[in-house]
């Protein structure tokens, strides 16, 4: 049988938080190194394991899978929160690339000066409220069902439930106006998965 997982990463969410999401939905238990010194990383380069010298890197099923999206690509498709088809998979990278996109406004957020993270709160909020939230909520009253895809919990819920949640950080109540992504939705999605434990941590990489 084939070992956990093991993630190789900062000790912050940055491009890794997304993975972490991804297999703890799953139900799949990893393990995780820190790269905490300039030594730890030169190993993993010098090792050659590092295809573009970057992280994140995962060791999974004999591989050492660099690129966050491969990654989730290969863990959603793996663990059948891919969709069943093709056009059920093309939603599923539509939905996540605008989540992603959202995501896109939060992680340049701690390397902002302070005036500067001011103005990209109003960012962060004007955008998943007027563009994003407004998408997904469209999804899922015009086909009535509890998730994005195909009726069934797929890597797009997860991920929209990241989102979601990192926004909640910037306005709490940013949800007010979107029924369909309140509970039950967000219910529904937490309840699918496995609920997600121990993912929150603070320090962000871009
Ligand atoms: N396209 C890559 C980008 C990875 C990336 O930018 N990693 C950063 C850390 S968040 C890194 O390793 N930077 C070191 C470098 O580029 O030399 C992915 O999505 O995985």
């Amino acid at each position: 049988m084939a070992g956990k997982p093991k993630l190789y990463y900062f000790d912050g969410r940055g491009k890794m938080e997304s993975i972490r999401w991804l297999l703890a939905a799953a139900g799949v238990e990893f393990e995780e190194e820190f790269l905490e010194t300039r030594e730890q990383y030169e190993k993993l380069l010098q090792g050659g394991s590092l295809l573009f010298q970057q992280v994140p890197m995962v060791e999974i099923d004999g591989m050492k899978m660099v690129q966050t999206r491969a990654i989730l690509s290969y863990i959603a498709a793996k663990y059948n929160l891919y969709g069943k088809d093709l056009k059920e998979r093309a939603l599923i990278d539509m939905y996540v690339g605008g989540t992603d996109d959202l995501m896109g406004f939060i992680l340049i957020f701690p390397f902002l000066s302070a005036e500067d993270k001011e103005k990209q709160h109003a960012v962060i909020v004007q955008k998943a409220t007027s563009r994003y939230f407004p998408a997904y909520e469209k999804v899922l009253k015009d086909h009535g069902q509890d998730f994005l895809v195909g009726n069934s919990f797929s890597w797009a819920d997860i991920h929209l439930l990241e989102a979601i949640l990192m926004v909640e950080e910037k306005k709490s109540d940013v949800l007010l106006g979107f029924p369909q992504l309140q509970v039950p939705y967000t219910n529904n999605t937490l309840m699918a998965g496995n609920v997600i434990n121990d993912i929150s941590k603070s320090v962000v990489c871009r």
